[in-house]
């Protein structure tokens, strides 16, 4: 559905991803993890098309991608909710949905909130609340039914688990295992590899700027440099 190809970003004169290979299957969640810097969210920037890219190939569903403006991949069903959530909290839990099916203006429109509420009940109790009232957990879990409201086919998630509580990071974890359910692909981004590795089917280890290794997510977790690198066992 995704694939990346020798994938190269520079901030200025300074490259920081220095090709980047990677592929996410129709319906599986893939993660990438490394430690902070590693250039998780430069990738997924260059995905969503807001981060220039000099060098390499994004093909999204058979299509070039590299060249395509944002605001049309979102159409053509790549989506990202973005690191730090960004929901407009000075608008209630509701118009922040309405807002992320802006493009659509069918019936089906009520019937993705309706799901939106099934998957997230709290989201239903606080609909008429301004998003700024919200938890971080609760406005993590509004950015990604933002986002679903799209109606993505592959949704890019930067760090959600960033910034919360334990007990709501494993809450978190389960939104996005939830989501295979939905038939949505997910290409998740974490420093948190354990929860991560956990939900996930495959993923990938980034260092500086590089794919260093690649696996199904058992392997990842029981690779011994994984382990004493990302996992802290
Ligand atoms: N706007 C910027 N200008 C210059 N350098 C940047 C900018 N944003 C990131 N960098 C640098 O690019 C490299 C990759 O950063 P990036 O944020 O993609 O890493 P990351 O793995 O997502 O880390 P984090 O988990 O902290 O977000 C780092 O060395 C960082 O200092």
């Amino acid at each position: 559905m995704l694939t990346v190809e020798g994938l190269r970003s520079r901030y200025g004169r300074i490259e920081v991803l220095h090709g980047v290979d990677l592929f996410v299957g129709s319906g599986e969640i893939v993660t990438v993890v490394g430690a902070n810097g590693a250039g998780k969210t430069t990738l997924l920037r260059c995905l969503s098309g807001v981060q220039p890219v000099s060098g390499g190939a994004i093909t999204f569903r058979g299509e070039a991608m590299t060249c395509v403006p944002a605001y049309r991949r979102v159409a053509r069903g790549l989506a990202q909710s973005p690191e730090g959530r960004q929901i407009f909290t000075n608008l209630s839990v509701e118009e922040n949905l309405r807002l992320g099916a802006f493009i659509f203006a069918d019936e089906r429109v009520e019937r993705d909130m309706a799901d939106a509420f099934a998957m997230f009940p709290i989201l239903r109790e606080k609909r008429n609340q301004l998003a700024g009232g919200l938890s971080g957990g609760q406005q993590q879990m509004l950015a990604i039914a933002r986002a679903l409201m799209g109606r993505p086919a592959c949704l890019l998630l930067d760090e959600p688990s960033m910034g919360l509580a334990p007990i709501l990071v494993a809450q978190i974890f389960e939104v996005v295992k939830a989501l295979k359910a939905l038939d949505v692909t997910v290409l998740l981004v974490e420093q948190n590899a354990f929860g991560a590795l956990s939900v996930a089917d495959r993923g990938y280890v980034m260092e500086t700027g590089r794919v260093t290794m690649g696996g199904s997510a058992d392997e990842l977790i029981a690779d011994p440099r994984v382990r004493e690198a990302y996992l802290g066992i």
